[in-house]
């Protein structure tokens, strides 16, 4: 029953939180298609990670930090590839359990990280404007998102109500959101903390990322293009934000490493240096069965250890549980764009989904983010899908 080779095999090991059959959810580990529940493998003494894996988020074990992960994912390897045997009672087909929410999200940030998406909706936001802002390529843009509305893949979305204004009226009206949209973005899922003061170089980013998972950040266009100017994107984006159950560990994306793009003007000192790369990730974005896009992460102009190095610069510190997301991944071309706003051009080109033209989400529709990694040996490895339906206004 356990695959070890394929997109879920030994080399990737992604963590989820799972029930089944009644049973207290506890963390598994996919392997194939199929669940190892490590919370019950703990308990029959099979591996020791303190009891985190017999809790119901992944946030006990993200707080131990970067030597635990180690040992905990050496561990499962040697289970899975020499002592199977012992898993007998384990192991459960991913068709007969229920995936939570993996981990208890802390503070969510979202930043702006694609060079490409960002002058997109800079001309589309602020026609006759630079299309990029002038402090875009001097720091990584985020804004501060709202972590209890984050949810897990499968979880339908609300189309929200708010305040819209068309640029031709003179007052705003308030109703069902008219142009709702999807960003496809990669989300990196912190681990070890910081105490508040301390900040986070650019080279300590792997002792405090535990991994990483694909982020849908639901967006009311029409809603944020009226509230966001001075404070930035508020009601248009909080109402739900999607994450994939999978949560796939820094340590399975070794090969995946490639280096970033050369940045002009040269950055300050504190986003310079340690390495500088980024995740060679393929994202694909499906629409009702129709793949509309294939967005790729590696030009994204500002890295995931920066982005860490500039979230903590002024001593904020961080939580196990953490999440940040890049923003929306788009790449040049317009069949790379991350979000419908960009690959309608506003709603103005409408694109073929299945039998139908379509510019903003309907009700009824379902959106699937998916992503392929390399991994080792050659391995291909998929991030677990974020996939949710959306439901009509209340
Ligand atoms: O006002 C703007 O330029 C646009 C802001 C956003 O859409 C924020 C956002 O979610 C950024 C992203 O995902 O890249
Ligand atoms: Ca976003
Ligand atoms: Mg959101």
């Amino acid at each position: 029953m356990l695959d070890l080779t394929g997109p879920f095999g030994i080399h990737h090991l992604p963590y989820g939180v799972f029930t089944y059959g009644g049973v207290a959810p506890r963390v598994g580990v996919r392997v194939g298609d199929a669940v190892l529940d490590l919370g019950g493998a703990e308990a029959a003494g099979l591996i020791d990670a303190g009891g985190a894996f017999g809790q119901p988020t992944l946030n006990a074990h993200l707080a131990q930090g970067r030597a635990a992960w180690t040992a905990a994912r050496d561990r499962i390897t040697t289970l899975l590839r020499d002592e199977s045997a012992t898993l007998d009672g384990l192991v459960y087909p991913l068709t007969d359990v229920t995936l939570l929410l993996p981990f208890a999200v802390g503070d969510y940030v979202d930043f702006y990280s694609s060079e490409h998406h960002a002058a997109n909706v800079g001309a589309l936001f602020r026609p006759g404007s630079p299309p990029l802002l002038p402090n875009w390529k001097h720091l990584p843009i985020g804004y501060h998102g709202r972590a209890g509305t984050v949810v897990v893949s499968g979880t339908d979305v609300v189309r929200p109500c708010g305040q819209r204004k068309a640029p031709t009226a003179d007052v705003p009206t308030y109703g069902p959101t008219g142009r709702l949209d999807i960003e496809a973005e990669v989300g990196f899922v912190v681990g070890a903390g910081t105490a508040l003061g301390d900040r986070v170089g650019v080279a300590d980013f792997a002792d405090h990322v535990f991994g990483v998972v694909l982020v849908n950040d639901w967006s009311a266009r029409d809603i944020q293009a009226w509230e966001y100017q001075p404070l930035g994107p508020f009601l248009g984006k909080s109402f739900a934000t999607s994450v994939s159950a999978w949560v796939t560990p820094l340590a399975a994306l070794e090969a995946a490493w490639v280096p970033a793009p050369a940045q002009d003007p040269a950055v300050l000192p504190y986003l310079s240096g340690g390495g500088h790369r980024g995740l060679d990730l393929a994202l694909e974005v499906e629409w009702n069965g129709t793949v509309v896009s294939r967005p790729p992460f590696a030009p994204m102009y500002w890295t995931p250890a920066q982005q860490l190095a500039h979230l903590t610069v002024n001593g904020a510190s961080v939580r196990p549980g953490d999440l940040y997301a890049s923003g929306t991944v788009s790449g040049p071309e317009r069949d790379q764009t991350g979000s419908f706003l960009e690959l309608t051009w506003g709603g103005a080109e409408p694109v073929t989904v299945g039998d139908a033209k379509r510019t903003f989400l309907e009700d009824g529709d379902t959106v699937t983010v998916r992503a392929t990694a390399p991994g080792r040996d050659g391995a291909v490895l998929a991030l677990g899908e974020v996939t949710a339906t959306v439901l009509p206004s209340r």
